[in-house]
């Protein structure tokens, strides 16, 4: 394994992250070799002079198949990366509840991709909230974000308290510098931070990086049980990556900002918090390339519940009731008999938010692009556009090939409440309802009924 170690003066932690494979996996990593104690978690004196020190994800007490931990040996203790705190102002990154008085969410919504604003923006000061749900109090529901992003963050770092954050790029690559070590994801890879991570997020070619966030309030994201499916297909664990272990020492004037109950604080150190030599456990950020998901589906006849398509799932607490479910419409083939294809005409009891990282979406042919998003509420009713519908009724049903079309969905059992931000200065399309507008009738009391196209 090679070993991504840094001078004083290098503020990249390497160009090559190196990972190791597994989801939820028990890792073992080192920077340094012999940093990590063995056979113990807490040695009287560390190795290197490091500190030894628990980051917990679940409780102490949870279910051990669910107990997740990590053990850090750092150059210093997280207690000496935090000071005295302030409360600072990030205006667009919101939390729920928010429920504005003047903002409707009844309805169906959608935005064209939201452009880069023509200022600098970091991962903190780019993050745009479209929707909260739930309650960031009690841990339960979650909001979603597009990112805008064209500057690095400098002695700058971040982590959440609040949340578990899924990202979705769609522009650009990304890197995370954590804790735990280095991700570097690019549009159709996907990355999870953990609660409490510190991290500092970079451009590692300049250039601006756009795409969506999960924001998870509650219980973490989870491979989804496959049931009669078994052992095999949708997402497999050991596409998923975790980074080794990888370290700055490094003094200078940094700031480090955390959100907390919805809230932001800022505190100055004067050294970089990215100080782990080593660490072993099973509490870590991963990535994951959604090239790699093997969608299952129909092979004789009918449209399947978007459910088989679920990469990650975290429940509520009502048992298969997801807090969130990221589902992912990507290449397939469709071959149907006898059936109308694109997804039907529903009210669902969940909410939908949908984004599109490329291509088109089957149901959607016209007007939801690449970067855009769609906003299905809790029990509105939404479906197939007249292109959409006049194809899936009309063509010949031979297997096709779905090409050049990923999307996902972010699913919650929680309704969903626009920002200011996405009601008011996103492009939302006023337009978007007038999709089904000419869908007409064809119901003229005889079985064959009055098809006019
Ligand atoms: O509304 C949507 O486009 C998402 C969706 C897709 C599908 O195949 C079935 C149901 C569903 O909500
Ligand atoms: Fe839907």
């Amino acid at each position: 394994m090679s070993f991504d170690t840094l001078t004083s003066s290098d503020n990249t932690m390497g160009t090559t992250p190196g990972y190791m494979p597994g989801f939820g996996n028990d890792f073992e990593t080192e920077a340094l070799p012999g940093a990590l104690p063995q056979g113990m978690n807490s040695p009287q004196k560390c190795a290197y002079g490091l500190y030894g020190e628990q980051l917990s994800g679940t409780a102490f007490t949870a279910p051990s198949h669910q107990n997740e931990r990590t053990w850090c040996y750092r150059i210093r203790p997280s207690v000496k990366h935090v000071g005295r705190f302030d409360k600072i102002d990030v205006p667009y990154w919101k939390s729920a509840p928010h429920v504005l008085d003047d903002v409707i969410s009844l309805g169906q919504y959608r935005w064209d991709p939201i452009p880069h604003a023509g200022e600098s923006l970091t991962w903190l000061t780019g993050m745009r909230t479209v929707t909260t749900a739930g309650d960031v109090y009690t841990q339960a529901g979650m909001a979603t974000h597009v990112y805008l992003v064209t500057e690095s963050m400098e002695d700058e770092y971040f982590f959440s308290a609040d949340s578990e954050l899924l990202v979705v790029p769609q522009e650009g690559r990304l890197r995370f510098c954590t804790e735990l070590g280095v991700i570097d994801i690019e549009p159709k890879e996907i990355a999870i931070l953990p609660r409490g991570l510190v991290y500092r997020v970079e451009l590692p070619e300049g250039k601006p990086a756009r795409g969506f966030v999960c924001e998870n309030y509650g219980q973490k994201l989870d491979l989804p049980g496959r049931g009669p499916i078994g052992a095999n297909c949708m997402a497999n664990r050991r596409d998923f990556k975790t980074p080794i272990a990888a370290f700055e020492d490094r003094d200078a004037h940094s700031r480090v900002v955390i959100k907390w109950q919805g809230q932001f604080h800022e505190t100055f150190i004067d050294h970089s918090p990215l100080d782990v030599v080593a660490w072993h456990g099973n509490y870590a950020p991963c990535k994951y390339d959604l090239r790699d998901y093997c969608p299952i589906g129909a092979i004789l006849f009918d449209h399947p519940d978007p459910s088989i398509f679920t990469v990650l799932t975290a429940p509520s607490g009502v048992p298969r009731t997801a807090n969130i479910d990221f589902v992912l419409f990507r290449e397939r083939w469709m071959t149907m008999e006898d059936t109308f294809r694109p997804p039907w005409y529903h009210k669902n009891v969940m909410s939908e938010l949908m984004g599109n990282i490329y291509g088109e979406y089957d149901a959607k042919p016209d007007g939801f692009a690449p970067g855009g998003i769609s906003l299905h509420n809790m029990m509105l009713p939404h479906g197939p556009d007249q292109t959409a519908f006049d194809k899936a009724t009309h063509s010949n049903l031979g297997p096709e090939k779905l090409e050049n079309t990923m999307s996902f969905m972010f699913e919650t059992r929680y309704p969903q409440h626009l920002t200011e931000f996405a009601a008011k200065e996103a492009p939302l399309q006023d337009n978007y309802i007038d999709c089904w507008d000419s869908l007409e009738k064809n119901f003229d009391g005889t079985p064959e009924g009055n098809w006019k196209r």
